[in-house]
């Protein structure tokens, strides 16, 4: 197991940096559920709700990144690709609100995630999430789960405005913005990638390697399969 690099890491994080995808989330919620359901719901959004400033100012962004490709050809393209594109993900969380307000959208958290979450928390570990998906969607998402509401667990939400989650002055931006210390902060996340830029940044960091999702565990970051595991392993308080 590679060590925990970070200058403090005989104390354990004071914070924790969430990715969604792979680690709180299942990824087949994400690819089976939340993509189809906006794949689907994205015609009718862009042909009716055109007016709406967010979806016309998504569109216009849409518009200026593929200059004369119909805006609904160049999402579907992004959404084969799953590119990780701002003016896309704010579309799909716009689609995903009305699914969650229907109650046809609920979110399955992994079993393990909310008692150590609930537990960090308790013990003044400050919370906050990272993920390609929109700020809006990041808070649909958590206010819709089968435990119900649990945004209230997070201190700050943070999506690509803060960049690209493999670039590591991304990271660098939140710190900025959460008011943290890097080398306080540990992120937790199933992308390589990801953690390779948090690191480049001074985060300490883990990987999330779940097996319901076959993701591979990689050899330059430690790697638990669950949050019970990383609590063991940097000495955060363990749930009961
Ligand atoms: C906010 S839930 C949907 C997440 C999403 O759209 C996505 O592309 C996955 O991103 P992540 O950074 O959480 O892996
Ligand atoms: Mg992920």
């Amino acid at each position: 197991m590679p060590p925990d690099p970070s200058p403090s890491r005989s104390t354990p994080p004071r914070a924790v940096l969430l990715d969604i995808e792979g680690t709180t989330i299942p990824v087949s919620f994400v690819h089976d559920v939340l993509f189809p359901y906006a794949r689907a719901a994205l015609p009718a959004l862009l042909r009716e709700h055109a007016d709406d400033p967010q979806v016309r100012a998504a569109i216009a962004e849409v518009t200026r990144l593929a200059p004369g490709v119909d805006p609904l050809t160049q999402l579907e393209a992004w959404m084969d690709r799953d590119e990780k594109i701002a003016p896309l993900k704010t579309l799909q969380g716009i689609a995903w609100a009305q699914g969650y307000r229907t109650g046809r959208l609920s979110a399955r958290m992994y079993p393990d995630v909310l008692p150590a979450l609930r537990t960090w928390s308790a013990a003044g570990i400050r919370l906050a999430v990272y993920s390609s998906g929109s700020v809006a969607a990041q808070k649909l998402i958590y206010g819709h789960t089968d435990e119900g509401d649990v945004t209230a667990l997070f201190d700050g939400f943070y999506d690509l405005a803060m960049g690209g989650k493999r670039a590591a002055a991304s990271y660098a931006h939140i710190m900025a913005q959460a008011g943290w210390v890097a080398a306080d902060v540990l992120f937790l996340s199933d992308v390589v990638a990801e953690l390779d830029a948090a690191a480049q940044a001074g985060l300490r960091t883990c990987q999330i390697a779940r097996s319901e999702d076959g993701t591979v565990a990689g050899t330059t970051h430690r790697v638990a399969a669950t949050f019970g595991e990383v609590s063991h392993m940097f000495g955060l308080p363990v749930a009961a």
